[in-house]
């Protein structure tokens, strides 16, 4: 049997998943979490690697590995290849003032849809740039390389010998806000008119080009940001939006041609298999479920239990959830807010049902942005860490109104990378045929007065002290 590895550096953690090549079997695994905060040190991630690489029994049986990784991620190295500064995160917010500027010195949303498929809020690369030029201006001279998350990882893998070896691919590139997906070309003029010069960028693989080798001689794959690799892991096709409740909340769907919103709610990514991504993401997912979890003292399995037992629309209590700010819609410096209290609501279970519910109306919103660029809805996949949670999926048929596909738990972008490494291994056109056993659907009766509640309260929020 030939063995591939894949790797998923997400925000909270990093999982290691071995597969059997040719059908995608798990053979083992291994995990390791990563440090709190929207500010890591790469090293954070280099040693969570290792970790989780000894917890799957080590790769030196593997022919290749890829990298999945959190999106957006500024890795600014200088010219000896040192990091020049913790990474800011997709999460990290300081750069919305960065994006607003950025957007009016290009001439506005639609010229920024025009150039690279969207519209700059402070997830995106290009605005953390921006942000070092400003606050921080001796970071921003001595940075000569910008890379991603996933891209660092695999130039560690490489051995990391220059910065010339540095490796990316179209679904990561389509992140930062200086690579077009229509033409496949970084545009370094965004890049300069966020950090103020040139530098080197990561050079961009097709979707199964093999990358440099690691010392112990396993090919690497070019890799991809998380959600790319998710679609790959999932075998997504068109009619699917994947639906994931991790650290964020996404909602996205695999497309033939490239896609623009001026509004800004759809991000136009590229994805890992040649094609496009249209995404759309939100800060507030799996978090908010941890912090109903710790105001209401339980476990998860328990406020899953709590929040079934209350009513649909937990009495016209309705929880908004902007408890880390929100990037979509645009507010980064919101709160949270809780409304239509009273006595009788004041419960346990009325409480975690608000918070379930106000997350997925969130995400909601979000499927329905994915439709209105005309992507078919035809099947919800739901994956992430809250996608164990029985109430979440649940109310996510009811809220959503649709049947919820929940593959059996595991770790899909990292399958997505392992099926990647695969298919640098075996060539070819396509992706080898993968398939994927064991998924549950679940059927619950719509709730539209729930998305209707939440439509009337969502934008009375207070701003962060
Ligand atoms: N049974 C569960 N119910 C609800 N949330 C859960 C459950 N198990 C894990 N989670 C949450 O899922 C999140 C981690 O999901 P994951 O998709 O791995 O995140 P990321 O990829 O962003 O690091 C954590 O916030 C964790 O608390
Ligand atoms: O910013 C985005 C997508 O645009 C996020 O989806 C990040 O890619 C982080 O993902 P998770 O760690 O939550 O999986």
């Amino acid at each position: 049997m030939r063995l591939v590895a894949g790797v998923d550096s997400s925000t909270q953690s990093c999982k290691v998943v071995v597969c059997d090549a040719e059908t995608g079997a798990l053979v083992r695994s291994g995990s390791a979490t990563h440090p709190e905060g929207t500010e890591v040190h790469p090293d954070h991630w280099w040693d969570a690697l290792q970790a989780a690489i000894s917890a799957a029994g080590g790769l030196d049986d593997v022919e290749a590995i890829a990298v999945g990784g959190q999106q957006h991620g500024m890795v600014c190295l200088d010219e000896h290849g040192e990091v020049v500064r913790p990474a800011l995160l997709w999460n990290d917010t300081r750069s919305a003032q960065a994006a607003l500027d950025l957007i009016d010195e290009l001439g506005g949303p639609q010229a920024w849809v025009d150039a690279v498929g969207l519209v700059p809020v402070a997830s995106f690369t290009v605005t953390k740039l921006r942000w070092l030029r400003d606050h921080e201006p001796d970071n921003a001279r001595r940075t000569a390389a910008v890379c991603l998350p996933h891209d660092w990882l695999t130039w560690k893998l490489s051995g990391a010998a220059s910065l010339d070896t540095l490796v990316t691919d179209r679904g990561d590139a389509s992140g930062t806000g200086y690579w077009s997906p229509a033409t496949g070309e970084y545009r370094r003029d965004l890049l300069e008119l966020g950090l103020g010069h040139d530098v080197v960028l990561p050079r961009v693989l097709g979707p199964s080009e093999a990358g440099p080798t690691t010392p112990a001689g396993a090919v690497l794959g070019p890799g991809t940001g998380d959600n790319a690799g998710a679609a790959l892991g999932l075998g997504a096709v068109a009619g699917d939006v994947v639906v994931s409740i991790g650290t964020s909340g996404v909602a996205c769907a695999v497309a033939d041609h490239p896609v623009g919103d001026v509004s800004g709610a759809v991000a136009g990514f590229a994805d890992a298999t040649g094609r496009f991504l249209p995404l759309v993401a939100t800060l507030n997912a799996a978090r908010v479920l941890d912090a109903a979890t710790r105001m209401l003292g339980v476990s998860h399995a328990e406020l899953s239990v709590l929040a079934l037992a209350a009513p649909a629309g937990a009495g016209g209590m309705a929880l908004v959830p902007y408890l880390e700010g929100e990037r979509t819609p645009n507010r980064p410096d919101a709160t949270g807010a809780i409304h239509g209290l009273r006595l009788e609501t004041a419960t346990p279970a009325h409480l975690a049902r608000a918070a379930v519910e106000g997350m997925i109306c969130g995400l909601a919103d979000a499927v329905d942005a994915v439709r209105a660029l005309g992507t078919p809805v035809e099947r919800i996949i739901l994956i992430g860490g809250a996608a164990r949670s029985e109430a979440v999926r649940e109310i996510a048929s009811a809220v959503l109104g649709l049947p919820v596909t929940v593959p059996e738990p595991g770790e899909y972008v990292a399958r997505g990378a392992a099926r990647q490494a695969a298919w640098v291994l075996a060539g070819g056109d396509e992706p080898p045929a993968w398939e994927l056993t064991g998924a549950v659907e679940t059927r619950a009766d719509p709730t539209p007065e729930v998305r209707e509640r939440y439509a009337s309260v969502r934008d009375m929020t207070a701003p962060r002290p």
